[in-house]
C-alpha cells in the first residue's frame, strides 16, 4: 500500500509481547501501518494471529512492548466488542446513552435528548429510549453500542468480531449501519472471521503469527492481481472465499471469462447474463 497523506492512525514497528504469555512469539511483531481517514479496513487471520491485540493497540487499550502508536490530533477511537452484552452498563437505552455522552454539562436536557435521538437514528435503532436493554436483540445491542461510541465522540470505530454472535438479519443491520457511518466520514476497522464481510471493505489486512501477511483490496485478496489460474491470496492462506467468488473462479477455470470480478450475487448474475448474450 502507498503512503497515506493524512493517516488517522499510524503504527510504527509495533511489537506486543505479553508477559507470561503461552506463546513463544510476540502477539504482534514489528507491525507498521497507516489508516486513512474515512477508510474501512478489515483485519482477518487465524485464531491467535493477533487481530484482537492489534485492535486493542489501536484503541490505546493494550500496552506496547516496542514501537509506537500515533493517533492524529483531535481523533477519538472507540471499540465495539464481540459479545453485545460486555460493554453495556445501563438498564435502558437512554441510561446507556447518557453514560457514554461526553460534554454533558454543557447541554440542556432537551439538547441532550435530541442529540441522543439523532445518534440512535444514525445507527438505525428505532426503539423508545426508555426501552429496557434486556428486551433488545443481540443486533440491537450492537447498534446501541455503536450509538454509544458516537455519543462518546468516536470518529474511529474498531469492531472486534462484532457480528460473530448475531443472526443473519442482525448482521446485515450492523453492516448497513457501519457502511452508513463510513459514508459519513468515520474510519472503520473491522476484525472478522467471515469472508463474505470483506466484500464491504476497501482494504484487507491479513495477520499471520503477529505479522501482516497480506495488505490489499478485497478483490486482490479473493482473485489475486491478474487473471491467472494461480491460487489467490485467500486460497493460499487457506480461507474459503464467498460462494460468489468460488463460482466466478470456477467459471474462469472452465474458460468463461467474466467481464468483472464479482463480489456480490447481483454482480455475478449480471456478469453471467452478459456472457450468454
Ligand atoms: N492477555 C493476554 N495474555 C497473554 N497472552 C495473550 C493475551 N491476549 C492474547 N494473548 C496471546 O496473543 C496472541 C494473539 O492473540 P489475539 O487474541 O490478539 O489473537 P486473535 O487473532 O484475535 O485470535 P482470535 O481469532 O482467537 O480472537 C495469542 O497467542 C494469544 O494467546
Amino acid at each position: 500500500m502507498t503512503a497515506i497523506s493524512q493517516p488517522v492512525i499510524q503504527l510504527e514497528r509495533v511489537t506486543v509481547d505479553y508477559l507470561g504469555g503461552a506463546s513463544e512469539r510476540p502477539a504482534l511483531d514489528q507491525i507498521s501501518l497507516e489508516l486513512a481517514k474515512g477508510s474501512w479496513t478489515a483485519v482477518i487471520g487465524n485464531n491467535g494471529s493477533g487481530k484482537s491485540t492489534l485492535s486493542k493497540v489501536m484503541a490505546g487499550l493494550s500496552p506496547i512492548s516496542e514501537g509506537r502508536l500515533i493517533v492524529a490530533q483531535g481523533h477519538s477511537v472507540h471499540m465495539v466488542l464481540q459479545n453485545p452484552e460486555t460493554q453495556i452498563l445501563g438498564e435502558t437505552i437512554d441510561e446507556e446513552m447518557h453514560l457514554s455522552m461526553r460534554d454533558t454539562q454543557d447541554r440542556t436536557l432537551a439538547e441532550r435528548e435530541s442529540n441522543m435521538l439523532r445518534l440512535l437514528n444514525e445507527v438505525g435503532l428505532s426503539l423508545p429510549p426508555d426501552a429496557p436493554v434486556k428486551s433488545l436483540s443481540g443486533g440491537q445491542k450492537q447498534l446501541l453500542n455503536m450509538a454509544c461510541c458516537l455519543a462518546a465522540g468516536a470518529d474511529v470505530i474498531l469492531f472486534d468480531e462484532a457480528t460473530s454472535m448475531l443472526d443473519p438479519n442482525s448482521r446485515e443491520a450492523v453492516l448497513e449501519a457501519t457502511a452508513k457511518l463510513q459514508r459519513s466520514g468515520h474510519t472503520i476497522v473491522w476484525v472478522t472471521h467471515r469472508m463474505e464481510e470483506l466484500c464491504f471493505v476497501q482494504r484487507v489486512l491479513l495477520l499471520d503469527q503477529g505479522r501482516i501477511a497480506f495488505d490489499g483490496t478485497c478483490e486482490q485478496f479473493f482473485y489475486g492481481k491478474g487473471l491467472s489460474d494461480e491460487p489467490s491470496p485467500c486460497e493460499r492462506f487457506g480461507f474459503e472465499p464467498p460462494y460468489v467468488v468460488q463460482v466466478a473462479r470456477a467459471l474462469h477455470r472452465l474458460g468463461h471469462e467474466l467481464p468483472v470480478r464479482p463480489l456480490f450475487p447481483q454482480q455475478l448474475s449480471q456478469a453471467v447474463v452478459s456472457l450468454c448474450r
